[in-house]
């Protein structure tokens, strides 16, 4: 590890990542990273109509991230200072992959890479991996309306975008350990057992 544990909770929508980080971040005493979800102007628009406001939507989640990202290095890793965050700055690629098209998913992928190219990265994930019927469940508990017009064939879609994505980081960075939780089985909100056992794996690598 190079640097401070710098943990990144992923999954797509509604998988629990926040709810996981904010439980991590209270067992061990962290500073956590949160998305700025509420005040994202586009989220509404880009739900109904995403081919017309995916590039707007995906430009504003990238600026978003590469300041939190920036605070980030300064506020903890550059002090040596471990940090837990609901995301990883690899989720752009995942989502803007999938929803953006030609020239405008060129210069994305080039914005993306120079920006984020030489910032430090989590060094340890924690993946939670849940099928439709989970996610829809969860989405429709947490009760945002404007993923009320979230079409089920995106969220199927990226489920297997982030499959994808896990493997072919954990191949390209494998000295990055990724702890994959089965979010169909595991109810770490609701059983503690099971959440002391993923945090006791986040623990072999704070050491
Ligand atoms: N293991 C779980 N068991 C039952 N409910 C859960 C579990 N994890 C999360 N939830 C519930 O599911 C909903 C979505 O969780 P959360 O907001 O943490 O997901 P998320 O992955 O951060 O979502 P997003 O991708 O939209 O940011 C919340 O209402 C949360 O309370
Ligand atoms: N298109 C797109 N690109 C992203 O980078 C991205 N990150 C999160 N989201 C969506 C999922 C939830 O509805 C909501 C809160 O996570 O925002 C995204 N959507």
């Amino acid at each position: 590890m190079t640097h401070a544990p710098f943990i990144a909770v992923e999954g797509p929508i509604g998988a629990g990542k926040t709810t996981l980080a904010t439980m991590l971040s209270t067992e061990f005493q962290l500073p956590i990273i949160k998305e700025i979800v509420e005040e994202n102007p586009f989220l509404d628009k880009f739900y109904r109509n995403m081919d017309d406001w995916s590039f707007q939507l995906e430009m504003f989640f990238l600026c978003n991230r590469y300041k939190q990202l920036e605070d980030t290095v300064m506020q903890y890793i550059d002090k040596g200072k471990p940090v837990i965050s609901d995301y990883h700055i690899y989720k752009n690629l995942i989502f803007s992959e999938r929803t953006l098209k030609g020239t405008k998913r060129d210069k994305y992928r080039q914005i993306y890479h120079v920006l984020t190219d030489d910032l430090p990265k989590p060094n340890v994930i924690l993946y939670i991996r849940a099928d439709l019927d989970t996610l829809l469940k969860r989405i429709d508990k947490r009760g945002r309306s404007f993923e009320d017009a979230m079409d089920t064939a995106y969220l199927q879609q990226l489920i297997e975008d982030y499959d994808e994505a896990m493997t072919s980081l954990a191949i390209r960075e494998p000295s990055t350990p990724i702890i994959t939780i089965d979010g169909n089985k595991v109810d770490f909100v609701e059983n503690k057992d099971q959440f002391a056992v993923i945090a006791l794996q986040v623990k072999e690598h704070m050491q």
